[in-house]
């Protein structure tokens, strides 16, 4: 009898655990919205929990779906959760821009008390990013961006002294993702951290390790949230840290230990920690600032985290993406170098931030590096109130969620023809008038686009121009191209790393 109760308990629960995770499989049938079928637990793609496929890639298959049966939408699920996917460039300037206010939020997870630092500008919604946003918008003018260049210069250097070391060893052979992240995390621990890294100069710098771990998910951590993904109530219960308790406590006590250094020392670098520092005084002393506009004081620290999160990597895989692309390409690779030597010369040999300013074509070849290597494949939005879709006749209540499927648009024939070809000459002036502006979405659109733009843009052009001025760059046995993107990176990472062989000129 005991056993029979069991067993009626058992199909009890599954039936209701079913019931839940099929409850909104007619989610866009009901709205005459044309979708790709879900299994129970999985949703419509399973490649997309187990990280299988690029997940830009997967993007493009719901894209090419919709395009296919002259869709402007295709609704997917992700687990039992609806996702719309908008498949038409004016519907997602529409989304990005001018209805804005429907999709305001990424939608991304954030316990403010049980870990500060998630409550950063790209995890906030509504008014609480609004005004933050706002407040670190001036941080990020040029004229901040060119202050700050001289700290973005000496790491530059120290890029020149670790290539010179590390292309001495192996007869010039360099994987430049490892160089360039060491870089660029040396880049941001200055600028946003006010500290020496030294990633560059010693292999254990524990900047460098913590940078490695915040992006390393354990299988344990992986399963969790694919079960978070399907249950999202289960996500306040779950031990499901977002950021590795280690890795939190290193951020945090790195920035508060050069808060207190600066406020002793009165040291000023006009770096992102001074602006930083300024908005926590504008707040403490009363005049509109910080406080006085409802921004605790105590998410400053997060905010330096989310600069060298979403700083490090996607410029680095960018960069090192664009040098693998120069290799395979030596025709470009000489014009650019003409164009590197040409500018220099003109600035009497420095590499200034107004030189920088002038490699047009550089910006091409890192435009184009973009297209094709996104650092977000799919770009996350949520509707925060019901929303009744542009061209369409369908509403979706506030919640849903939306994925731009930036990765599928940049290799969508339509816009860029032979889209796996690698061509600068796609992002001259003229090139680009000629195609609608959203058909190209790097650093995303609208009021939330990448606030760090002219940043990484100053830190690419830095590294590429130390690495062309001194070497010719050829790929070797080691290198894997066409470029494979790393299927269990967030941000897109090169598969296999950047391989090539550095030749002093
Ligand atoms: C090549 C380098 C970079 C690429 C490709 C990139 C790309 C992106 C993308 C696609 C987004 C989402 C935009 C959207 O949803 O519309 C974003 C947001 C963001 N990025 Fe970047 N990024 C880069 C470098 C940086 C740097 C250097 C920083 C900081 C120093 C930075 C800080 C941020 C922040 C804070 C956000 C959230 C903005 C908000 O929600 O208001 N990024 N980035």
């Amino acid at each position: 009898m005991a056993a029979f109760e069991v067993l009626a308990a058992l199909v009890a629960v599954s039936a209701v655990i079913y019931y839940y995770l099929t409850s909104t499989a007619d989610f866009w049938a009901k709205r005459g919205i044309p979708f790709i079928a879900p299994s129970p637990f999985f949703g419509s793609s399973k490649d997309f929990f187990f990280n299988k496929v690029f997940r830009g890639e997967i993007g493009r298959s719901f894209y090419n779906y919709a395009k296919e049966g002259g869709h402007k939408y295709v609704g997917v699920f992700l687990g039992r959760r609806p996702v719309l996917i908008p498949c038409d460039v004016d519907v997602v300037k529409t989304m990005l821009v001018k209805d804005f206010h429907y999709v305001t939020d990424r939608g991304m997870f954030y316990d403010r008390k049980r870990e500060p630092l998630s409550a950063n500008l790209f995890n906030l919604g509504g008014s609480e990013w609004k005004t933050l946003r706002a407040k670190l918008s001036p941080t990020f003018t040029t004229g901040k961006m060119k202050n700050m260049f001289y700290l973005v210069s000496e790491c530059a250097r120290g890029l020149e002294h670790f290539l010179e070391e590390e292309a001495s060893k192996q007869r010039g052979s360099v994987e430049m993702n490892e160089a360039l992240a060491k870089y660029s995390t040396d880049v941001i621990g200055s600028c946003a951290f006010g500290i020496e890294a030294n990633s560059l100069k010693d292999p254990d710098a524990e900047f460098r390790t913590m940078g490695r771990e915040v992006f390393t998910i354990s299988r344990g951590r992986a399963f969790l949230q694919v079960i978070a993904e399907s249950l999202p109530m289960l996500r306040r219960v779950l031990p499901l840290p977002l950021i590795k308790r280690n890795v939190s406590s290193f951020f945090t006590r790195t920035f508060n230990e050069n808060v207190q250094y600066r406020e002793q020392q009165k040291v000023v670098r006009h770096d992102f920690l001074d602006l930083l520092l300024q908005l926590k005084h504008s707040g403490a002393d009363g005049s509109a600032g910080a406080d006085s506009t409802g921004i605790d004081v105590d998410i400053l620290p997060a905010q330096a985290f989310i600069f060298f999160l979403a700083g490090f990597e996607t410029s680095s895989g960018a960069t090192s993406a664009c040098l693998m692309n120069l290799a395979q390409h030596q025709d470009v690779q000489d014009r650019l170098r003409e164009e590197v030597d040409r500018v220099l010369a003109k600035h009497g040999g420095v590499m200034s931030y107004e030189a920088l300013q002038e490699m047009k074509y550089m910006e091409q070849c890192l435009e184009e590096t973009m297209r094709m290597f996104p650092a977000l494949g799919l770009l996350p939005r949520v509707v925060t109130r019901d929303y009744q879709l542009p061209d369409c006749k369908a509403t979706v209540p506030a919640g849903t969620r939306i994925l731009i499927p930036v990765y599928a648009i940049h290799h969508d024939p339509e816009f860029y023809p032979e889209p796996s070809r690698f061509d600068p000459d796609r992002f001259t002036e003229d090139a680009k008038s000629s195609r609608p502006h959203y058909a190209y979405l790097p650093f995303g659109e609208g009021p939330r686009i990448c606030i760090g733009m002219r940043f990484a843009w100053m830190q690419m052009k830095s590294a590429l121009t130390v690495v062309l001025r001194s070497y010719k760059v050829t790929p070797n046995e080691h290198t894997v191209y066409p470029l494979k993107f790393d299927t269990k990176s967030f941000v897109s990472k090169i598969d296999g790393g950047a391989h090539v062989t550095l030749t002093r000129r």
